[in-house]
């Protein structure tokens, strides 16, 4: 396995009293994909969200334990979030386009962060990574909102290519998508890992499968399995992962 780019340590998250993820030890690989899976509410989600500070904006959330960024504690010691964020870049389930320009959509956070670069080729650079450019290129200046889902998605991904990321953290990304573009998804989260460490939360075990290069499973907010992706789905450790993906529960 390579660096770790992003470890979680004894990390033990809750909401008020409720605690929803227990003692997770993870190193997430750089330039990899890794698969978060497993049912509804074991707590995929909220881990996804810790990992680039998305939870502080929840009063009742606390952490125990750590996160670090390259060795350094993100909850811990003094750093700047909103740099942080722009390094940790998450796209949603649902597309959400500003309702701007298309243009615009990507460089809001550059000009906001003080980019210094040339916008048009920022532009054009983050909508080629993204898969994006040649659908969009003549009409830059059109809404965001008036793309179909799936390239409203990509201009979703190319926004947060153009803040330069090491990271980009997906929440199921292609739950609202059709499968043609779902597809076209799938496609980039395999270009992009040459460039990008990526963390996908997916409902879908084929699409982690198909995608992935290391899998966890979670329940219950145990971090239950934890391997390649072949591993997992071939010859997993753990009898509840085997029953999961055997689709004996979900
Ligand atoms: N803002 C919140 N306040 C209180 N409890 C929450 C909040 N968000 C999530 N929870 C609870 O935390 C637990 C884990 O939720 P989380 O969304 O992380 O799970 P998940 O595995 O991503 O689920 P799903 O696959 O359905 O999206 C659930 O019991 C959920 O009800």
């Amino acid at each position: 396995m390579s660096t770790p780019v992003l470890q979680t340590k004894n990390l033990s998250l809750s909401y008020g009293d409720s605690q929803v993820v227990n003692d997770v030890n993870i190193d997430f690989k750089e330039k990899s994909v890794t698969a978060l899976i497993g049912p509804s509410g074991c707590g995929k989600s909220t881990l996804l969200r810790t990992l680039n500070r998305m939870n502080d904006f929840i009063d009742s959330f606390s952490i125990a334990g750590d996160v670090l960024f390259r060795g350094t504690d993100i909850y811990n010691s003094p750093i700047d979030v909103t740099d942080f964020r722009r390094q940790v870049g998450m796209v949603f389930q649902k597309p959400n386009p500003f309702s701007s320009s298309i243009y615009k959509n990507i460089t809001w956070g550059p000009k906001i962060n003080g980019y210094q670069g040339d916008m048009d080729e920022l532009v054009e650079t983050s909508l080629r990574r993204a898969s994006l450019w040649d659908e969009v290129k003549d009409k830059l200046n059109s809404s965001g909102l008036a793309l179909s889902g799936g390239q409203q998605q990509r201009l979703c991904i190319a926004r947060a290519i153009a803040m330069d990321p090491e990271i980009i953290l997906m929440d199921e990304p292609c739950s609202a998508l059709d499968p043609q573009s779902t597809l076209a998804i799938e496609r980039l989260i395999t270009e992009l890992q040459e460039k990008y460490t990526i963390i996908i939360v997916t409902h879908n075990m084929q699409q982690a499968a198909r995608i992935s290069e290391y899998t966890a499973f979670m329940y219950n907010g145990d971090m239950v399995e934890y391997d390649d992706t072949s591993k997992v789905f071939s010859t997993p450790a753990n009898q509840l992962t085997q029953d999961y993906i055997g689709g004996r529960f979900g």
